[in-house]
């Protein structure tokens, strides 16, 4: 038996857990916030956490990204993408206008997480001009306040498992401003995941470059380039520590355990960078969990 800390019953985590992890021997252990689902692992009450990581419309979630860098060391055991289908959630009968259609314009709020509330402006802007947003620490918290607030013109953009769940409606579905909306998923935590495997193994790494090295970025992508090994992302950050420094975040298309690797990591060091591994780990597309399921 396994503990997974996660968002919410009925966030996208919670429904992109169950697609990866299955519903066997497994306890789920909920929390509101995702720093309480980062530390449920860190303290040992949990044996893996669910972090959503990156969205196909918002890009990366930072929040995230920083206390999987800054406040915890929870090594990536797995990644995986899921859909995020986002709907509009309420009551119908509040919004029943006199020609008993849905009368969006009645709308005073939209409540969400704000990943969530991002992947939908365009359709917020266009169909209820006139509402106030405010953001939540999950889709799955918007639903439950809209729930315990009846009566207010309060909806939120969450999932359908969410509305049902609370006994709400879904107003409109499938709401996000783009098609294909994928959010990636890590699952970090001290023992490695040995429950799915699969042919594509990635690398996580984190750099920081020498102060005053003209050229040293280029010269870390060199090492990478020259070997000819595929970079799926990189990206900078802050290092909190003084204004206008930064570190590299970079995910690479490679095993650890591969020759190539582990020596361009060698020779990035010797220019003086430092670098931190988060995690060399199975990665899984959605198509390839469905296929398995
Ligand atoms: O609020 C949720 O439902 C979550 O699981 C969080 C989260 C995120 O942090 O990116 C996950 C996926 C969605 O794209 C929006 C929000």
């Amino acid at each position: 038996m396994k503990t997974i800390a996660l968002l919410p019953a009925g966030s996208v985590s919670d429904e992109a857990a169950k697609h990866f992890i299955g519903t066997e021997n497994v306890t789920w252990d909920h929390h509101r916030l995702i720093s309480d689902v980062f530390l449920s692992t860190v303290n040992g009450v949990s044996n893996y956490s669910v972090i959503p990581i990156e969205n196909t419309i918002e890009g990366s979630v930072s929040l995230h990204m920083d206390w999987l860098v800054h406040e915890v060391d929870l090594p990536i055991r797995a990644e995986w993408v899921y859909p995020s289908i986002q709907n509009l959630i309420g009551r119908n009968n509040e919004l029943i206008g006199e020609d008993g259609e849905l009368d969006f314009t009645r709308i005073q709020k939209v409540i969400s997480h704000p990943v969530a509330m991002a992947q939908c402006l365009q359709f917020l802007r266009s169909k209820m001009p006139q509402a106030v947003t405010e953001h939540v620490s999950s889709t799955a918290e918007a639903v439950r306040i809209v729930r315990d607030n009846p009566g207010q013109g309060i909806v939120a953009i969450g999932t359908t498992t969410a509305a049902s769940n609370n006994g709400l409606d879904v107003l409109a579905s499938g709401v996000t401003d783009h098609d294909n909306n994928y959010t990636r998923f890590l699952l970090v935590g001290p023992e490695a995941y040995a429950e799915r495997q699969s042919d594509t193994v990635k690398t996580s790494i984190l750099i920081t470059l020498p102060e005053d090295f003209p050229g040293a970025l280029h010269q870390v992508l060199a090492a990478f380039a020259w070997r000819k090994i595929n970079l799926t992302r990189i990206e900078s950050r802050p290092t909190k520590k003084k204004l206008g420094n930064y570190y590299f975040f970079i995910d690479i298309d490679m095993s650890l355990e591969s020759v190539l690797l582990p020596s361009a990591l060698e020779e990035i060091e010797a220019l003086g960078c430092q670098v931190r591994i988060l995690g060399s780990y199975p990665s899984f597309t959605y198509e390839q969990l469905a296929a398995t399921k």
